[in-house]
């Protein structure tokens, strides 16, 4: 049975040739017949290229994959403009198929290439990854890709579909929060659920490749809810936690200030007791606070009497929130924070008055971990878009790959990413057996190395990519959007912002 659209004709490849001056304009792209004739006053890329004698009227499969990515031919006003195939040829290329592995060597880690061996995961990661892949694919990819660029935080239906399946209690990794729950339809029991299946979860989410969106999608929640749920009351856990992991209420770690970041000492954010005793009087300002602008609960260092103390504040009078612009999209929620008079039940102190400092530290671990997870999974997409680029875009009559600068650099990034992931898996074995403290050391190192390599895959990558590296749009819009932010590094063919990605900073 055929599955062509009724309204599509079928016509020969001389029928096409006919139709080849500026007022009839038709191409073949991949066996597939459009009529430009009405694009060609808004194509992006002018009028002169479309009316080229090996253009207009002619198969331009390769002149088109040289200068687009295949997601133009799905958007809605270029499908209208397919009027036929040709007669007994079928289409070859596609786009992303929901759920699938990537083709392109190097793209996947290993573990998931079916010539490879693996002794960390067992049938069941494997179960759980198909599955989260498909989740992300289906629930979240275009989601991303549009809110990324419009700044709007990711909607609330996202966040019940993660909820239904439990992703924002698995993404805290494994532990006492996910008791009772269903996760992902019951793939894994709560019991099961080691740091394996957290690695498959952060690194299927970094396949979106959005950072601002990706932050929005509660990053605030990974660093926000640990120091509430290992230092907060039963009382405040019992009230907060269930609607925060089950995505209807927000949270975020509130620490950074514009006069002190990681100068935690330094933070000039008062708490003074009220005359009672009863509650804490918060005055102050906070800065860079992803998740700010919509959270509802803010975990909050404070200068008090005894030192440093973290304290549970709840969206409310006198605590105010305004965006702030950053490198990346808005979709973050990345605030700037006012605290005046701000009245907060002595009861959400976590942990003891004067240790913030320990409540902090206390989830350094884990937050480097999460970094490497998404640091590593990040290269590995510049690799594959790197790939697919030398392999389609032609320079010097050849394809960039023939050339040797170009190899090395490719050889240099897979090496990179496969370095990262292996010391990642190895490290997440560790963690799976070893106590929470035996496991700093290797993280610190792995963090420092992991971002290290992601700098210099990043760099390599825009010279890979050239002008296109540095443009929004387009067939480098992933290599810039990874790229941009980064301090200049030389030697650079064009001058580029360089990159301050939570998942990639160089601090230890
Ligand atoms: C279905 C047919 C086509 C559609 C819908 C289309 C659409 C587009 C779009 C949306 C862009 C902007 C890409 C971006 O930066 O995001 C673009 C750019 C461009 N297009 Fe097309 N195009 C088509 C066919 C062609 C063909 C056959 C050629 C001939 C070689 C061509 C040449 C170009 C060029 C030179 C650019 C500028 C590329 C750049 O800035 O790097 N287009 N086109």
């Amino acid at each position: 049975m055929s599955l062509q659209s009724p309204h599509l004709k079928e016509f020969t490849r001389d029928e096409v040739a006919e139709h080849c001056r500026i007022d009839d304009l038709w191409i073949i792209i991949d066996a597939k017949v459009y009529d430009l004739t009405k694009l060609k006053a808004f194509h992006p890329g002018g009028l002169s290229v479309l009316l080229d004698e090996d253009v207009a009227g002619c198969d331009a499969t390769e002149a088109f994959y040289s200068l687009h990515r295949h997601e133009v031919l799905e958007k809605t006003q270029t499908k209208k403009l397919q009027i036929g195939t040709i007669r007994g040829e079928t289409s070859k290329l596609h786009g992303r198929i929901s759920g699938a592995l990537s083709l392109v060597p190097y793209a996947e880690p290993n573990w998931l290439a079916p010539e490879y061996h693996s002794a960390y995961y067992s049938e069941n990661h494997r179960q759980f990854q198909k599955a989260v892949r498909r989740f992300i694919d289906d629930v979240l990819y275009d989601e991303a890709q549009v809110r990324e660029e419009s700044g709007e935080r990711p909607s609330q239906a996202v966040f019940d579909k993660m909820a239904e399946a439990n992703m924002h209690a698995m993404r805290l990794g494994p532990g006492k929060h996910l008791a009772g729950r269903k996760l992902l339809n019951g793939i894994v029991k709560p019991e099961e659920f080691d740091y394996f299946h957290e690695l498959i979860l952060m690194q299927e989410f970094s396949r979106i490749s959005t950072r601002g969106y990706g932050d929005g999608v509660v990053a605030g929640m990974l660093i926000g809810a640990p120091p509430l749920i290992n230092f907060g009351s039963a009382e405040l856990k019992a009230r907060i936690l269930p609607d925060i992991l089950d995505g209807k209420k927000f949270i975020c770690l509130a620490i950074t200030e514009a006069h002190a970041g990681s100068d935690v000492m330094g933070l000039k954010t008062t708490a003074v007791k009220s005359d009672d005793g009863e509650h804490w009087i918060i005055n102050g300002t906070k800065k860079w606070i992803t998740n700010g602008t919509f959270a509802d609960y803010f975990v909050v260092g404070c200068k008090t009497e005894d030192g440093f103390t973290v304290i549970l504040v709840e969206r409310g009078d006198g605590l105010n929130t305004r965006p702030i612009k950053t490198t990346y999209s808005a979709s973050a929620g990345t605030a700037y924070i006012t605290f005046e008079d701000v009245q907060v039940p002595v009861g959400n102190t976590l942990g003891e008055e004067g240790g913030g400092i320990f409540v902090m530290l206390s989830n350094f671990n884990h937050e480097r971990f999460i970094m490497c997870c998404s640091s590593a999974r990040t290269q590995r997409l510049v690799v594959e878009e790197c790939l697919k680029w030398v392999t389609q875009r032609e320079a010097f009559g050849k394809p960039l790959h023939a050339q040797a600068v170009i190899r090395s650099k490719l050889a240099a990034m897979i090496s990179r990413a496969e370095s990262c992931q292996h010391w990642l898996e190895n490290i997440t074995y560790q963690m799976c057996n070893m106590s929470y403290k035996q496991q700093s050391r290797q993280l610190a190192l792995l963090k420092s190395h992991s971002t290290r390599c992601a700098q210099d895959t990043a760099r390599d990558a825009v010279q890979v990519f050239g002008g296109r590296g540095v443009t929004k749009t387009g067939m480098g819009k992933f290599i810039e959007h990874d790229s941009s932010g980064l301090p200049s590094l030389p030697p650079l063919p064009l001058p580029f912002h360089l990159y301050k990605r939570s998942s990639l900073c160089l601090v230890l």
